[in-house]
């Protein structure tokens, strides 16, 4: 056994929890993943048991460690970071007094209707959020107002509430806390004034005593429970997936934008101290560090690589995801077929709650490959909807991406075409473990700098766009018109 020294990261996804150990050039020397069951109690409602994303997170972390013969006494210290929103209450044992209410969960879609009616503004002022159901806030409210005696316990001071991050520290450290980005995602915090605020907490009906305490994204909260890896481990990043991305891309200065494509996908560009505001944008905490807070626009799209997913398991005329890319290139274009994933409404830039999946365009003709290739270029114009956005506000050269679904060379292409930018892939895919590995690293002094990290993070590919613009512009045209025709379908229907 060397004494070689390494950090671990856990990365808990929406669908699965991993556990990554990262050596000092930033590569990843072992991982660990263990998928965890989704519930689906109620059409439009999502679930998840924490007790099972406990036990895929600790076995992840066994399997890393073991598999590399990795002693937990190399650990130099442990980063989390997590599927973000997903809301989970427990008691002071730990244990969960609920399901945790996943962000894709639209059971609180009226209730959100109704307070976004008369208060849109002053969330969007207070939290720099679109108010949806995609929040912690809405989901709380509904825990609190549904599980029977949950309230009054909670008044009583007996019920613990966090996101995944939360959750996962307080069974790792006993600690009770959570960082900036998580917070930032609630929609109970003012991410101007760095605090809880007092009129989302009475407008959701949530009492304080539930409230974790919010800190840096990279300092030591506690240290692991001895019985769980035998060792006291500092626990020392924490931050949402999607923010801990975009500082494992190193996207430390303003302008710099990454797309993750997973089960969705959610592109963040970097403003700095500024608080910028976009109508159809969140604005959102990226970290705390050092004493400061950077801030970033995002774009949250609900459904991209789970569309994959659909063709895989759901109309199951694929048997993997990858396959998808082969099918795309049997093609010269897409012929006309459209395919809008909105499964669960529309995020950014729509926000619209009650749009439905659209394929449009059909003919005798049509057959899996350009259902394969429209799901990919859906995708693709997603992204572009985000980024035309955020473009309003922030200067973007290049995009830097991520995710499970960047392996597939067909839609990074498209991605640069269809954007006129140029796509870059880094070496190291694991950017959403990575980011917190370095911001666990940096709080033990693992890594010295901001400037070490940038010099870690590396190109593995470079697409760039070679589309013409008219060709670019005609396909784009015929998207944002497919999109026009799914909006507000779910109301046409329950009318
Ligand atoms: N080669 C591929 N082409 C297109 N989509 C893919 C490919 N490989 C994986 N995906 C999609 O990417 C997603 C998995 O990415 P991942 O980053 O692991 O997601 P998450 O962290 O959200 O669980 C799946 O939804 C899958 O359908
Ligand atoms: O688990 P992921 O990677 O799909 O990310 C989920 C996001 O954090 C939801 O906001």
């Amino acid at each position: 056994m060397s004494g070689e020294k390494f950090i671990l990261s856990l990365d808990e996804g929406t669908t699965s929890a991993r556990a990554i150990i990262f050596d000092r050039e930033g590569d990843i020397k072992g991982i660990g993943q263990y998928e965890f069951p989704q519930h689906y109690p109620k059409p439009g409602w999502v679930e998840h048991d924490p007790e099972e994303i406990w036990s895929a997170q600790i076995r992840a972390i066994k399997t890393a460690l073991e598999r590399e013969n990795v002693e937990p006494s190399q650990i130099a210290a442990i980063g989390v970071t997590n599927q973000r929103e997903t809301t989970i209450v427990w008691d002071k044992t730990g244990k969960p007094l609920y399901n945790a209410i996943v962000w894709q969960c639209r059971r609180t879609a009226e209730m959100v209707e109704e307070i976004k009616r008369e208060y849109g503004d002053v969330i969007k002022e207070k939290t720099g959020l679109v108010p949806d159901a995609y929040f912690s806030a809405s989901k709380l409210k509904w825990l609190l107002d549904n599980v029977p005696g949950l309230r009054e316990k909670a008044e009583r001071g007996e019920v613990l509430f966090g996101t995944v991050d939360t959750f996962l520290i307080y069974r790792l450290t006993g600690e009770h806390v959570t960082d900036y980005s998580n917070a930032s995602r609630t929609m109970l915090f003012n991410i101007k004034k760095l605090d809880w605020d007092d009129e989302l907490l009475e407008m959701f009906d949530v009492p304080s005593e539930v409230l974790p305490e919010v800190r840096e994204s990279s300092e030591i909260y506690g240290y692991t429970k001895r019985e769980l890896l035998g060792r006291e481990i500092p626990v020392s990043g924490d931050a949402g997936d999607q923010q801990a991305a975009l500082f494992g891309q190193a996207g430390f200065e303003t302008g710099m934008v990454k797309a993750t494509y997973g089960t969705g996908s959610f592109i963040l560009a970097n403003t700095g101290k500024t608080v910028r505001y976009s109508s159809n944008l969140l604005t959102t905490i990226a970290w705390g560090l050092d004493g400061r807070v950077t801030y970033a626009l995002e774009g949250s799209v609900f459904v991209t690589g789970a569309a994959v997913h659909w063709l895989r398991d759901g109309i199951r005329i694929i048997k993997h995801a990858s396959e998808t890319e082969e099918l795309a290139r049997r093609l010269e274009s897409n012929e006309g077929l459209y395919f809008v994933p909105a499964f669960v409404g529309l995020g950014a830039p729509y926000w619209d709650q009650f749009a439905r999946g659209l394929i449009i365009g059909i003919t005798r003709g049509t057959g899996r490959e350009h259902l394969a290739r429209a799901t990919l270029e859906a995708i693709a114009y997603l992204t572009r909807d985000v980024i035309e956005e955020m473009e309003k506000l922030v200067g973007i050269k290049e995009l830097r991406v991520d995710g499970g679904a960047t392996a597939n060379d067909f839609l990074m292409q498209f991605q640069a075409d269809i954007l006129d930018r140029r796509v870059v892939r880094p070496v190291v895919k694991e950017t959403t473990a990575l980011g917190a590995a370095y911001l666990a690293g940096l709080a033990v002094d693992y890594w010295e700098s901001l400037k070490e990290i940038q010099n870690l993070w590396k190109a593995e590919k470079i697409f760039e766009p070679t589309m013409d613009k008219e060709t670019r512009e005609k396909l784009y045209h015929g998207w944002k018109e497919a999109v026009k025709r799914a909006l507000g379908w779910a109301k046409v229907v329950e009318a």
